[in-house]
């Protein structure tokens, strides 16, 4: 059973208002299906959920977006990229949809996806907050990965291995074309600062150099295997303080295979489902949510657990939207 959460939002306006943005796109790495995966999250029932029993007044189109218009015919690799023109227009328009539901006070939701859609959610929100609010906002990334390649440092040129770097400005090509990223501007979306991670275990080499350099808040599996996942939530929360926005960025391979085997880069030794709901349901009681993603869900890999991945995803997403379990 479940019934409306009592935690009043800090950020938001009146009414309980959720934007919901499903986004069909895989173009930020190579394995095809994570494409499919906002219809699957859907058709088993989570909009339906969050209306009738989170009483969330949904705003969405319906649509899943898939951008097809905007994808170019040819794509060579820039800067080692894999399909840079196609993430640079699918990710600049995502951030408009998404800047649209912020900038009226909604809670969004995105469904993705890879997680290069990140671009464009953080990108979005991060320019709806500092307009509407004169603030800027904190990002909490619970992943396997840190996501923080420049495409320079990357082994694998997939863009979805990179959304952190071109958001804290890393990535920055002096003089990019629009097309290549140039519309993300001077000014970075997220200030590394802001910025905490949860869950890492498979973090590259390069990746671990720019997380020492820039002293990145982190904590990896063997964190949580030392103090508890109760006592990192504390932490983790503490660094960000409590009167900053936070826009939780989930990627469902945090959760350890056994949770979550359909997604395109699992990695053993991750979070069980209990702890992903915890680090949801930590968020959700700050009131200070602004935006979640779910993103990396894959219903065509290891398609025998699909159905649980789905089910681990549509968890993670109630409960950073006020489940309870009593
Ligand atoms: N969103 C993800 N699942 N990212 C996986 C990234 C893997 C690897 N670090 C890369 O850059 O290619
Ligand atoms: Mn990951
Ligand atoms: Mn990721």
């Amino acid at each position: 059973m479940t019934s409306p959460s009592t935690i009043a939002p800090k950020f938001l306006s009146a009414g309980n208002e959720l934007g919901v943005v499903a986004v069909g796109f895989s173009g930020g790495q190579c394995k095809p299906g994570v494409d499919a995966a906002p219809s699957a999250l859907i058709e088993s029932g989570l909009l339906n959920q969050l209306k009738d029993d989170l009483s969330y007044t949904l705003h969405h189109d319906d649509t899943v977006h898939t951008y097809s218009e905007l994808l170019p015919s040819q794509d060579p690799p820039h800067r080692n990229m894999k399909n840079p023109i196609a993430v640079s227009a699918v990710t600049r328009q995502l951030s408009t949809q998404v800047y649209s539901h912020a900038r009226h006070g909604r809670l969004v939701l995105t469904l993705g996806g890879d997680h290069s859609i990140a671009i464009g959610t953080i990108a979005g929100t991060s320019r709806a907050i500092k307009e509407r609010l004169g603030r800027e906002m904190a990002v909490i990334w619970v992943d396997a990965h840190a996501d923080i390649n420049t495409p320079e440092t990357s082994e694998s040129g997939n863009i979805h291995g990179m959304p952190v770097a071109f958001l804290t400005g890393l990535a920055r090509e002096k003089g990019a074309r629009e097309e290549l990223f140039g519309w993300l501007g001077e000014e970075p979306c997220l200030s590394l600062k802001k910025l905490v991670y949860i869950g890492l275990r498979d973090v590259d080499k390069g990746e671990k150099r720019i997380l020492r350099e820039h002293g990145v808040r982190a904590f990896s599996m063997h964190d949580i295997d030392k103090h508890g996942i109760g006592r990192v939530m504390e932490m983790a929360l503490g660094h960000i303080g409590t009167d900053t926005p936070i826009h939780l960025s989930f990627d469902v391979d945090a959760l350890d295979p056994q949770w979550a085997p359909s997604t395109g880069t699992p990695v053993r030794g991750g979070l069980t489902l209990r702890e992903g709901d915890y680090i949801a349901e930590c968020v959700h009681e700050t009131g200070s949510l602004v935006a979640m993603d779910l993103v990396e869900v894959n219903p065509s890999l290891e398609a025998m657990g699909a159905q649980e991945t789905i089910r681990a995803g549509c968890s993670l997403v109630r409960c950073a939207l006020g489940d309870t379990l009593l």
